[in-house]
């Protein structure tokens, strides 16, 4: 499910007067837009039914045949028993000639008792077998899905939200579940089933057999036809409730935004309407199911009365024993099951291919930046970054850098300055090769970027975000994310380093203390002295920085500046800098404008210049 938000005229932000009742209903519609997945009703893939049945295959071997031995004993013995019922009728109970037999009665009750003894072994057997092949299936397809997502390349995540991406990995591996668990072994048993008890009713007598059989097709027809319009309606239901899903995701996300400007009620209106049509096609859906039981009912209810009709017609002229009528009557009531499943299971196996359709999307989906098949590991770089007349787009036609060419030695600090949208996060992005440069050349030590292996490449970058990421877990692990094998001591080390020790010993529990998911409870001064933490315990010869715009305190100011020096010490670095004080240290100041360098040079040689870098930095005093 991909979601948009299309921000309506005068949204929030431009805190528009209050608009009428009707024209606020209609602001409200057209505020948030999420796109649906399409209706699912394409006919059967073959091609895909066999790729998403090939993740059984690796247990297939091991576990298929126990399960068919003990699907196969379980059916046997399941429909062994009616035969033996009408024995005991027409043997024991009333037989034809002589008197009845209590020995045979007796026998005949045990045997029955025996086989249900063995059908109850077969089947918690073949439950546990069955369970297991499934859940070993889920495992393999998410762990696939989510190894296969994380290799994908930022051009991916660009387009799509996250919550889209959630509910392909949960909802839709999940609607696998059921099918893999219990659906594939339901329909090999009501297969079986189903041939074994039309062969037992003709051989018994196969005019009877083929008489009640009549309503076989009429049964499977309305059951599959009728199936088919209750699919579509639950389908219905959860696209309403995948886009209650994407409203929800958005509102936690943006709940500072909404409180901020006061749009809880507005908020609570969109929702209640989604959640009323959620209700309303709930509704709709449940009322078709529970229509359907009565039409299934009344077809068997039909082929009763042909057997009963029919049977008794045939036991007066001799051709058919009570006993066998009886047993016949037992047969036919176990033939509507399957048969009802098996409508059932067509639309359920539907179902799944439409979700396996989406999860096999992300899967074939190719990493917009990957190896080249003879793509060479990086060798230990010393950090020398050349830029020549690179061109890039993010959408074609819309160039984001035109034509950059840029000379960084190795060990040089490059400040990025320049208006917001002027390029300066793109050219950093393109040092660790998240997008591919459309043409001229982007080499470090002389090697094209292109040309060595991601790996090796980013493995020699640090990265320190605007937006820092903080994952749950402690303090320590947090830090220790820049090298996996760091001791102890050089995480507290590199936290003393970059002056972070002091305000994690006044933490609870030190290093030991577990953040909240993404940090929330540390400052934003205290996440990014962390994250230099983090980069500095990497120890990478190139480091890439996108410095936080909030305004932070003096104090944490010079703390991160000194911290900063200590950070950039013999690396090349380029910096997205907004503070002045950064700025004025930089080796070089890079001046973008429009996806192009407008001006370079020392803070020295930019002031005396009449040109766009003087303007900024008049304009940062003027505005203090
Ligand atoms: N993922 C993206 N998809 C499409 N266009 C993008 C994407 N990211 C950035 N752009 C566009 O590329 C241009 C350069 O963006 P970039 O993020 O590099 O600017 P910036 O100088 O870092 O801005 P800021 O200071 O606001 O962060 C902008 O016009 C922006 O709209």
């Amino acid at each position: 499910m991909e979601l948009e938000k299309k921000q309506a005229a005068g949204g929030p932000a431009g805190k528009p007067g209050k608009p009428g009742k009707a024209a606020a209903g209609q602001l409200l519609e057209e505020r948030f837009v999420y796109k649906d997945d399409d209706q699912i009703d394409k006919a059967f893939d073959w091609k895909q039914f066999t790729r998403l049945f090939g993740y059984m295959k690796p247990y297939a071997r091991q576990m298929l045949p126990i399960v068919s031995v003990l699907m196969i004993l379980g059916t046997v013995t399941k429909l062994t028993v009616p035969f033996l019922t009408s024995m005991a009728i027409d043997k024991a109970i009333a037989p034809k000639e002589g008197s009845p037999s209590l020995t045979l009665l007796y026998t005949l009750t045990a045997s029955v008792i025996v086989l249900y003894l063995i059908q109850w072994i077969a089947g918690v057997y073949r439950i546990k077998y069955t369970n297991v092949i499934g859940q070993r299936v889920i495992y393999d397809l998410r762990s696939d899905l989510f190894r296969h997502i994380q290799k994908l390349s930022f051009n991916f995540f660009d387009k799509r939200p996250a919550g889209s991406v959630l509910v392909r990995v949960t909802n839709d591996i999940n609607s696998l579940q059921d099918l893999f668990t219990n659906g594939v072994v339901n329909l090999m048993i009501d297969c079986v089933q189903l041939v074994g008890i039309m062969v037992i009713l003709l051989l018994i007598n196969w005019k009877l057999g083929l008489a009640v059989m009549i309503t076989v097709p009429i049964m499977f027809l309305v059951s599959t036809k009728l199936r088919q319009k209750i699919r579509i309606a639950w389908q219905d239901v959860r696209m309403k409730n995948s886009r209650i899903n994407s409203h929800l995701n958005e509102s936690i996300q943006g709940i500072r935004v909404t409180q901020a400007y006061t749009q809880e009620q507005e908020n609570m209106q969109y929702f209640d309407a989604m959640n009323m049509d959620s209700r309303k096609s709930w509704n709709k859906a449940s009322a078709m199911n529970q229509g359907f039981g009565p039409i299934i009912e009344v077809t068997g209810g039909i082929g009763t009365m042909i057997l009963f009709w029919f049977g008794a017609y045939l036991i007066q002229s001799g051709d058919l024993t009570v006993g066998y009528l009886v047993a016949f009557s037992t047969y036919v009531s176990n033939f509507w099951d399957p048969i009802n499943r098996l409508g059932q299971m067509y639309n359920q196996l539907l179902v799944a291919m439409a979700s396996s359709e989406r999860i096999f999307e992300y899967l074939d989906e190719q990493p917009a930046v990957q190896d080249k098949p003879d793509a060479k590991p990086l060798p230990k770089i010393q950090g020398d970054i050349r830029f020549k007349n690179v061109v890039f787009e993010y959408e074609k036609g819309r160039a984001a850098l035109k034509g950059i060419s840029l000379d960084v030695k190795a060990g040089q600090s490059i400040a990025l300055v320049g208006h917001t949208g002027s390029g300066k996060s793109t050219i950093i992005n393109l040092i660790g090769r998240f997008y591919d440069i459309k043409s001229g050349e982007l080499t470090i030590d002389g090697q094209d970027v292109r040309e060595v292996q991601l790996q090796s490449l980013r493995e020699q970058i640090g990265i320190v975000l605007q937006d820092t990421f903080i994952f749950s877990g402690t303090i320590r692990d947090n830090i220790r994310f820049g090298r996996l094998d760091a001791t102890d001591r050089e995480v507290e080390e590199v936290a003393k380093a970059v002056d972070a020790h002091e305000f994690i010993m006044k933490l609870p529990r030190g290093y030991d203390t577990e953040v909240e998911e993404r940090g929330s409870a540390l400052s934003m001064g205290q996440r990014q002295l962390l994250s230099f933490a983090r980069a500095l315990l990497a120890d990478p010869r190139i480091l890439i920085l996108d410095e936080a715009t909030a305004s932070i305190d003096t104090e944490t100011e010079i703390k991160i500046q000194d911290a900063l020096k200590i950070l950039l010490q013999g690396r090349t670095s380029f910096i997205v800098a907004h503070r002045l004080s950064t700025i004025r240290h930089a080796d070089k100041i890079v001046v973008l404008d429009h996806g192009e360098i407008k001006e370079e040079g020392n803070h020295a040689e930019l002031t005396e210049r009449d040109g766009i870098y003087n303007g900024l930095i008049e304009a940062q005093f003027r505005f203090l």
